[in-house]
């Protein structure tokens, strides 16, 4: 399927083009990054940054085969205040050039696994926190992508929707594709990630797999918890 490379040398916003600097990594196939680092280190910054959703940024960020074929699964949901749960996917799914009958299977199964099925012709807007999220989840796992790029996913899920979400994302990543998530629950993205980038002041200042994360900050056989105190 290819590999995300991105190459951010300046990012940010009018009047603040330098919230992140010197940020360069890759997502390739089948591999978890997990976008790690304190409240207001630039994580969802560099996100927006890949998604091309910034101006002038300076760098470069080439997408796995040239083509930006990814789900986004913003941090806060995104609604139509008069689109049906049902409908919330149909719209998804034709956007995405999904024929009726893979929408129509693929769908009732991700409502099965994430329990909205009773929900399917609610408004989301009335939707609970959590349930909101969820359908954020399955629009994202409804084309089956080569990227996914994940804005702290687990706030306001519950347990069994976090199993569901966690087991649809190693499935994917068998099936080959990539995922950059960034998170704060750090014990999760230690047990579940191949590799970690650690922004901190718009800056990366480690990244690797755990045992080089350790070792930038001396700290064998820590946690990444413990890491990231010591880093950050
Ligand atoms: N739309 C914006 N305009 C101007 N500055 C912004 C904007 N969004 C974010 N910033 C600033 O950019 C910096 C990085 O913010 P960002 O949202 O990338 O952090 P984050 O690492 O995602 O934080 P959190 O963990 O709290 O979500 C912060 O100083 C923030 O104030």
């Amino acid at each position: 399927m290819g590999k995300l490379t991105v190459q951010i040398e300046e990012a940010g916003y009018e009047g603040r083009s330098r919230v992140i600097s010197d940020i360069a990594f890759t997502v390739g196939e089948g591999e978890l990054v997990g976008l790690i680092g304190p409240n207001g280190a630039g994580k969802s910054t560099t996100i927006k940054a890949v998604l091309g959703l910034l101006k002038d940024v300076k760098g470069k960020v080439e997408f796995p085969g040239g083509s930006p074929n990814y789900a986004y699964i913003p941090e806060h949901p995104v609604l139509y205040d008069e689109l049906t749960l049902w409908e919330h996917l149909r719209l998804a799914a034709s956007a995405f050039g999904l024929d009726d009958a893979t929408f129509e299977a693929r769908a009732t199964e991700l409502l099965e696994r994430f329990r909205l099925t009773g929900a399917k012709h609610d408004l989301p807007t009335g939707f609970s926190k959590g349930m909101q999220q969820k359908l954020m989840l399955i629009i994202g796992f409804i084309h089956e992508p080569e990227l996914y790029i994940v804005d702290e996913p687990f706030i306001g899920l519950d347990p069994r929707a976090i199993k569901e979400f966690l087991d649809m994302l190693d499935s994917e990543r068998k099936r080959g594709a990539g995922v950059l998530m960034s998170t704060h629950v750090l014990d999760t993205a230690e047990r579940i990630c191949s590799s970690f980038l650690l922004v901190n002041e718009g800056k990366l200042i480690a990244s690797g797999e755990m045992q080089d994360i350790r070792a930038k900050c001396g700290l064998p056989g820590a946690s990444l918890f413990d890491c990231f105190h010591a880093l950050t």
